[in-house]
């Protein structure tokens, strides 16, 4: 498995500050000059979720176990990337390998923080990485469809079938527009086809509007801008201040709650980005409980019993024989597996059953 999320944007913005943030790490090096990051890092993250604990007082689990999603740090973009600018190529292909995007947006004045571009404005500077990843979309899809069209017209299988979505796709860029305009009401089998082209444009995008310490709880004007723009395009934005959260990830619990409350925060925004990263991935969680243990575990939106079944353990998918699922709802009002059993919510699943989020299950199976 392992869902990734990149954090992509400009050099200097803020993007391994925020990821050392969401790893309680330094894992990464942060500093004020622009690609102080060149290889990607990655780290795990715990997903927040109040439910997880609610199953376990439940259950009396002794161990208690979140699900986790990657984040990966990438090296900032420069215009002209696309055409190799500042290890652009190199970048980009690390951007690749992620599933969704989390796009940081210097929102904070400071003028002994670097911008590349020596001004702050974080809607022209999305715009501008925003266009490296379309115009190496556009070169990659062009040099693709010639060879393609040959093949549909040879009557290749495989030819005839991508076609079409890369000509969609192409439209798209030729207009100045990313290709995740596709992903609106997409059917399944579309959206495989989608994902094998692995265009750049086409993954999930979701803003963070790297604000100043005291505009963490109202953000400001840069972050309205980017909040504007991201909602004309039916995006998600969080607004977050990094460095507030790399200095409260090393707090132990109390301090960090003090700390917080000082800056007028209820929570680590760290959990709100966390939580939309999730969300954009397009990911549900199922989740086991017993004594030994209450866990949340993550699958695609979409996935159907046995596969939830071989997240636990492949062993589990290939003998499934049935699932006893109750809907979290059930589970939490009736008080636990027993009395939901005796009430005739533990509903025994097969096959064919789609998973829903937040669905309690326990595995029949042969080995
Ligand atoms: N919200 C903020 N307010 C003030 N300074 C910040 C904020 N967020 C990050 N910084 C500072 O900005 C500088 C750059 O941070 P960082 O190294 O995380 O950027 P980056 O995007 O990873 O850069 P690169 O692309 O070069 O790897 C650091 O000095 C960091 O402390
Ligand atoms: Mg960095």
């Amino acid at each position: 498995m392992g869902f990734k999320c990149g954090i992509v944007g400009l050099p200097n913005v803020g993007k391994s500050t925020l990821f050392n943030a969401l790893t309680k790490t330094a894992a990464a090096q942060a500093a004020n000059y622009p690609f102080c990051t060149i290889e990607p890092n990655t780290g795990e993250v715990a997903v927040p979720d109040p439910r997880l604990k609610k199953i376990a007082q439940i259950a009396s689990s002794k161990e208690v176990v979140p699900t986790r999603i990657s984040f990966v740090d990438i090296a900032g973009l420069v215009r002209g990337a696309s055409k190799g600018e500042g290890l652009g190529n190199q970048f980009l292909a690390n951007i690749r390998e992620v599933d969704a995007i989390v796009h940081v947006l210097r929102c904070f004045e400071d003028d002994d923080i670097t911008h590349v571009e020596g001004r702050v404005d974080p809607v022209a500077d999305a715009e501008t990485v925003e266009t490296e990843l379309m115009l190496s979309d556009l070169e990659s899809l062009e040099r693709r469809t010639t060879q393609m069209r040959k093949r549909a017209t040879g009557k290749d299988k495989e030819a005839q079938t991508l076609l079409p979505m890369m000509d969609e796709a192409l439209k798209l860029l030729q207009d100045g527009k990313p290709v995740r305009l596709l992903l609106d009401g997409i059917a399944a089998e579309d959206l495989k086809i989608l994902r094998s082209l692995n265009l750049l444009t086409s993954k999930p995008v979701l803003y963070v509007c790297n604000v100043a310490e005291g505009d963490a709880a109202e953000g400001n004007e840069h972050s309205a801008k980017v909040q504007e723009m991201a909602a004309a395009q039916g995006a998600k934005t969080v607004v977050i201040s990094a460095a507030i959260e790399a200095e409260v990830a090393q707090l132990a619990d109390e301090e960090a709650a003090e700390y917080l409350d000082a800056m007028g925060l209820e929570e680590p925004g760290l959990d709100r980005l966390i939580r939309a990263g999730y969300e954009l991935l397009d990911l549900i969680t199922f989740f086991t409980a017993g004594p030994k243990e209450a866990r949340a575990w993550t699958v695609a939106k979409g996935s159907k019993a046995p596969q939830a079944a071989g997240v636990i353990h492949t062993d589990f998918e290939r003998g499934f024989i049935r699932a006893q699922t109750i809907a979290y709802d059930d589970y939490v009002t009736l008080g636990g597996e027993t009395a939901a059993r005796d009430a005739g919510k533990a509903r025994d699943e097969g096959k064919e059953y789609v998973v829903a989020d937040g669905d309690v299950m326990l595995f029949k199976f042969n080995t």
